[in-house]
């Protein structure tokens, strides 16, 4: 889905290291209108108004708060929350958090760390960052930013990428050299840019920031690999749609926010962790075997190097001692933190991890990519 020019509002980048000066919004007071069962002379105050004279009920309604319901313990739709994303206006991500919270204000941001820190300095009330694209597989920056932030993971939405060949007016395909785009984006038409005879990739820091380069330095051998959006808000021909090597391009973002949500079970969860282990025959599978047990499913794993220890070193009564390769692993699994069920499995990995962290439990995306 790509949001249309008009519906976007969008405040201006935050260059990197943008955190820090903003101030956190106040929590919303819910207040509506009671019928009140008190002595009806007095004011909301509960007693006369400033001229001493009685204040009915129904002048003056008392404030006072109505229950909670589950609704108002999802996300919100975004009325007003500002959402980080990396890159330029008219970038996946920017369609991303307009997915994800209709109603927001984007926030580009230069970086995908500067987007964590927007969040975490109140600049921003949510990140959107991609965590995983069908054809090129992971990002592993935001996977290792995950861990260096203490921001948590409060929803996931999945948007279906849908690139466009752009350049500047009268260019033709068959002038173009090179194209330039985000490195997943390049890797993800690939082949199609090889059939129509493109030879060179430049890779850019996003999908749109290509197109706005094109544009301004007026580049006759260059095209940009992006969204329709893209082309609209710079002002390029579309040469060609559709040009990713598989038509069913969808990639996962992450929802980050500085506070966890309160996860539930009337609706599918999720809950990602991240775990390091000793090393040692049989480990992992003992580690996997803590949700295999209790029948529950794991959507994905994901190892990253150990930065703080990226090699550990073990004596194994050879002549030098041995370096052994460090990881940390990343684990989804298809169950809310809400759930004993799941609660009793990572009491019990806790048991032999030597490092176990939840990033987040959140809703399911089940919405169509
Ligand atoms: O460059 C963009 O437009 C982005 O939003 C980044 C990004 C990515 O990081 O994977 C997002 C979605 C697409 O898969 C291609 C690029």
């Amino acid at each position: 889905m790509v949001v249309s020019t008009s519906s976007t509002a969008s405040s201006p980048p935050i260059p990197k290291g943008g955190g820090g000066g903003g101030r956190r919004q106040p929590p919303r007071v819910l207040s509506i209108p009671v019928r009140s069962s008190r002595r009806r002379s007095l004011s909301a105050s509960g007693g006369p108004d400033r001229s001493g004279v009685p204040v009915p009920a129904s002048r003056d309604p008392i404030s006072l708060p109505r229950p909670l319901t589950s609704a108002d313990l999802m996300e919100p739709s975004g009325d007003g929350l500002k959402v980080a994303y990396q890159g330029c206006p008219g970038a996946y991500s920017e369609a991303a958090a307009k997915k994800a919270y209709p109603s927001c204000h984007t926030v580009p941001c230069e970086y995908f760390e500067t987007a964590f820190q927007a969040v975490e300095g109140c600049l921003a009330d949510r990140a959107v960052l991609p965590l995983e694209n069908s054809l090129g597989g992971s990002i592993h920056r935001n996977y290792d930013l995950l861990l260096r932030h203490r921001l948590h993971i409060v929803g996931e939405v999945r948007l279906a990428v849908r690139h466009c060949l752009l350049a500047n007016q009268g260019v033709k395909i068959e002038s173009l050299r090179s194209a330039m785009s985000h490195p997943q984006a390049l890797a993800q038409c690939e082949q199609t840019l090889t059939k129509l005879g493109i030879e060179h990739r430049e890779a850019v820091d996003d999908t749109a920031g290509a197109a706005k380069l094109i544009a301004e330095q007026k580049l006759q051998d260059t095209a940009a690999v992006a969204s329709s959006l893209a082309a609209e808000l710079y002002g390029l021909d579309i040469l060609a749609e559709n040009i990713q090597d598989d038509t069913d391009n969808v990639t996962r973002f992450m929802m980050l926010a500085r506070e966890p949500i309160i996860p539930r079970t009337d609706k599918p969860f999720k809950t990602s962790i991240v775990l390091s282990l000793e090393e040692g025959p049989g480990q992992l599978f003992k580690a996997l075997a803590v949700f295999a047990l209790r029948k529950i499913n794991l959507t994905k794993m994901e190892s990253r190097p150990h930065k703080k220890r990226p090699l550990r070193i073990a004596d194994d009564n050879c002549s030098a001692p041995l370096k052994h390769f460090d990881y940390l692993f990343y684990v989804d699994l298809e169950a809310s933190m809400a759930d004993p069920n799941a609660q009793n499995a990572l009491g019990n990995l806790k048991e032999f991890a030597t490092f176990l962290r939840v990033l987040g439990s959140y809703p399911i995306d089940v919405s169509e990519a």
